[in-house]
């Protein structure tokens, strides 16, 4: 399931984000690629110990916190902390899988990839290129939202970054264990999540909302790891 987060971050925290991203020192993008995609990786990054990124990290995870629509989707259990990304012209990521397993930096945490998200930094006027594009089993996804916006997509997923032809594209990239590991239970539950949040709205009080949000529950605890 590939899905759209509207609005993570509001325009006046994109443009706060941006003038410390844009002031900060960047280094090469190769510093977190395995072996397999750091013959592909061509952008920047920032050092996850720099104190842009872990102010910028800490301002991201408490956003994800505030959004139902996060929670819901993605039901999370560990958010690997957000890292900053930018391809100016020339830049490009090919066709890479992310490691299954990341280790948190200074710490013995781990966390398993379930789910893979970008949070786009940078406006699509910014720049021409730079789509992120994600093999679906509906076939290749190309993804290109507003600042503030941010996509989750299987971390299970071949996924590339387009060469950027102009202007320079700034993101959030991250990694979240989800407490449902598999694509398609969680993707069930979202869609229960939903259908009941609509009939609730549309028909309040209705017998079956109690009797539906029950099967959401009895799901969830058949197939959570917590
Ligand atoms: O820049 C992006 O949108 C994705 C980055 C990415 O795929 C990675 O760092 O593994
Ligand atoms: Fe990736």
């Amino acid at each position: 399931m590939i899905i759209a987060i509207p609005n993570v971050l509001s325009i006046e925290q994109v443009t706060e984000a941006r003038r410390l991203l844009d002031a900060a020192d960047w280094a090469d993008g190769r510093i977190t690629a395995g072996h397999q995609s750091a013959r592909v990786k061509e952008n920047q990054q920032l050092p996850e110990d720099s104190p842009v990124a872990r102010k910028l990290s800490e301002n991201v995870v408490a956003a994800l916190e505030r959004s139902p629509l996060f929670v819901s989707a993605a039901l999370p259990s560990k958010i690997f902390p957000p890292l900053f990304n930018r391809y100016q012209a020339g830049h490009a990521f090919g066709l890479h899988v992310d490691n299954a397993i990341r280790m948190v930096r200074g710490t013995a945490h781990r966390v398993r990839t379930d789910l893979s998200a970008t949070l786009f930094l940078s406006g699509p006027e910014e720049y021409d290129g730079g789509e992120l594009i994600v093999e679906d089993t509906y076939g290749p996804q190309s993804i290109k939202l507003p600042a503030g916006h941010m996509v989750l997509y299987p971390a299970s997923s071949l996924h590339k970054v387009q060469a950027i032809t102009r202007g320079a594209r700034v993101a959030s990239f991250f990694w979240i264990q989800s407490m449902v590991r598999g694509d398609a239970e969680r993707a069930m539950l979202f869609d229960l999540d939903l259908a009941i949040q609509r009939l609730n709205r549309d028909v309040p009080d209705h017998p079956s909302t109690v009797q539906l949000t029950g099967v959401y529950h009895n799901l969830l605890r058949r197939w959570a790891e917590v």
